[in-house]
């Protein structure tokens, strides 16, 4: 298609983006799961003060994902950026077994809110690199997943510096919201 043609095409068919939301406590590894998706490198990320967005673009479904703070102060905010949202990505850091409860708590108020009523989520069991890091396996008890049931829940082991886990996880929302097959 030429150049002009595919302007056309463009202006008339816009390609649809989808809205990730990620959430999570504080130093749970966010902004650098952001970034190594954006980018594909490591950044060294300091605490979140309100929000990132950057597009992410997987399996030729474009994502727009939102990256906001995790501290108690700012958790109150974070609803103001639900609506539109097609995936909430909720990041874990898997060493944090003191507040484990706390973002099971936000979790399940975040899913209660009427603008996330359509939307999937994900839960990265992150930091999975350091040796005392809860599995996959014993974040889905202490989160109590398995009890959701209005809402299509996923939980993936990953390391945001690595990367590994990343893709596969945003293979599952890929295939949860587009629809598209995710084998490579
Ligand atoms: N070992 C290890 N460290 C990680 C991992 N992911 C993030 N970190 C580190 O954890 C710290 C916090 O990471 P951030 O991405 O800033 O955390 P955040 O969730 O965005 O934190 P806030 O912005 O305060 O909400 C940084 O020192 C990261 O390098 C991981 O998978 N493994
Ligand atoms: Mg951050």
């Amino acid at each position: 298609m030429g150049a002009w043609m595919s302007r056309v095409w463009f202006v008339m068919f816009p390609a649809k983006e989808y809205k990730i939301v990620v959430v999570g406590l504080d130093n749970a590894g966010k902004t650098t799961t952001l970034y190594k998706l954006h980018l594909g490198e490591a950044v060294t990320a300091a605490p979140t003060i309100g929000s990132n967005v950057e597009e992410v673009v997987f399996k030729n479904i474009r994502f727009e994902v939102w990256d906001l703070g995790g501290q108690e102060s700012l958790r109150t905010s974070w609803a103001t950026y639900y609506r539109g949202t097609h995936a909430v990505i909720v990041v874990i850091d898997s060493t944090d077994r003191a507040r484990i409860n706390i973002i099971k708590d936000e979790l399940f108020r975040l899913i209660q809110h009427a603008d996330l009523d359509n939307t999937v989520v994900l839960v990265f069991a992150n930091k999975q690199d350091l040796k005392d890091a809860m599995s996959a396996a014993e974040i889905t008890d202490a989160l109590s997943l398995h009890s959701i049931k209005n809402h299509d829940w996923h939980i993936q082991a990953s390391c945001a510096i690595t990367g590994e886990g990343l893709y596969d996880g945003m293979g599952w929302i890929a295939q949860k919201v587009a629809g598209k097959a995710t084998a490579s």
